[in-house]
């Protein structure tokens, strides 16, 4: 329950590449810039496996705060008695180890996307998760953005009716061609490839319009389909489509593709019902607006009634995550309502089959 005082996350961060410098950014915004007053974060150590890198990072992320601890591994930061969650963002190899090791030394986390390799090793950290107590969530930032609270919404009123198809399409242009084959999207050691890296966004999405709508009852696709194309170099996929049929209690189809080789395409996601449409802007991960359609009769395709809602807020808005990794810690909770170990189990069996 909250109290007067805001509950306080003290975060340990764990490596310092790209996402943990905007993830850091983030969480050390003033939350009462998205209305919020109950939890607060505070980063209080940054493990690298080079000190001097952990003490560089605090200086450009973190103002220089001489109360952040410097390590020079990350197995300080799973024992540091200071720290109450771990944030993971080292790349996909990695994730199975990392989270392990922070649950073992009791720690809560929060683990970059795609959460494991596979689910073998997402069962296992859901097990140990669990024996030991702590909180264990993928960092599925996107299902937190208030944009996607507010779908739920419009899904969940009824007058679209059931989901009939989405097509999704999460494309970014990494210039491979001149990227060195060691760069984590491109290196099979480190997890690279199109679906590790753009798929959890996919997921995201078709968990949000089908495996959670009302209708469904929490059954998972009957069938999947998929197909691939691999980079001549390292091998891993470059683009690749796969089709999620939920013929159980829906009769719909997600038909995802990600691309690591083409631009984006806008829009990124036509949601279509039997009463209407929604429209989902690019990018997929961070979309800042939906339009609404609604048909004369079900099934007309006849619009006739149009509303488009957008969002801005500062920052990346990873935060939200944050926020709902601190409430969750503070009640007690082991998993999260919105995204628990259930859905990223889902996205990992989903892949385990795209790539067989
Ligand atoms: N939520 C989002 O929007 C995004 C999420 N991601 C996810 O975050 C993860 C990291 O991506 P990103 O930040 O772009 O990656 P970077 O390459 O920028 O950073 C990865 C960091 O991991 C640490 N690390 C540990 N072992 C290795 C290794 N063998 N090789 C390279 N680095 C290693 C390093 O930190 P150190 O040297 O300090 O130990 C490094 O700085 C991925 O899982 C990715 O899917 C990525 C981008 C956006
Ligand atoms: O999670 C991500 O979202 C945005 C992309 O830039 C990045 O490659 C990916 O890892």
């Amino acid at each position: 329950m909250s109290s007067n005082q805001p509950f306080v996350l003290r975060w340990g961060i764990i490596s310092t590449g790209m996402i943990a410098a905007k993830f850091v950014g983030d969480i050390l915004i003033d939350p009462s810039t998205r209305t919020v007053d109950d939890v607060v974060h505070k980063v209080v150590a940054v493990g690298s496996r080079d000190a001097i890198k952990a003490q560089e990072f605090i200086n450009k992320f973190a103002q220089g705060d001489k109360s952040i601890k410097a390590h020079g591994t990350y197995e300080e930061v799973y024992v540091d008695k200071d720290v109450d969650a771990v944030y993971i963002g080292t790349p996909n190899t990695y994730h199975y180890q990392n989270s392990k090791d922070a649950i073992l030394a009791k720690k809560h986390v929060l683990c970059e996307k795609p959460v494991t390799m596979n689910a073998v090793e997402l069962k296992s950290l859901s097990t140990l998760a669990k024996e030991n107590g702590v909180f264990f969530m993928e960092a599925m930032w996107t299902k937190f953005q208030p944009l996607s609270g507010a779908l739920k919404k419009v899904l969940e009123d009824g007058r679209l009716g059931p989901p009939v198809s989405l097509h999704a399409d999460l494309s970014l242009d990494f210039d491979i061609e001149n990227l060195p084959t060691t760069h984590r999207i491109l290196d099979p050691m480190l997890g690279g490839g199109a679906l590790l890296d753009l798929g959890p966004y996919l997921m995201v999405w078709a968990i949000m319009t089908m495996y959670e709508h009302p209708d469904n009852k929490g059954e998972e696709p009957g069938h999947i389909a998929t197909s691939m194309l691999r980079t001549s170099t390292t091998g891993v996929d470059a683009s690749t489509t796969f089709v999620l049929t939920f013929n159980k209690t829906l009769q719909a189809q997600a038909i995802l593709s990600c691309s690591i080789t083409l631009p984006a395409v806008r829009p990124a996601g036509n949601i279509r019902f039997r009463n209407g449409n929604v429209v989902i802007h690019s990018p997929l991960y961070r979309p800042s607006a939906f339009t609404v359609e609604y048909f004369d009769k079900p099934g007309s395709g006849n619009v006739v009634d149009r509303t488009a809602k957008e969002f801005s807020y500062i920052g990346e808005g990873l935060y939200f995550q944050a926020d709902e990794v601190a409430r969750c810690i503070r009640d007690g909770k082991l998993e999260s309502s919105e995204w628990g170990h259930d859905k990223s189990l889902l996205e990992m069996k989903v892949f385990d089959e795209v790539r067989i």
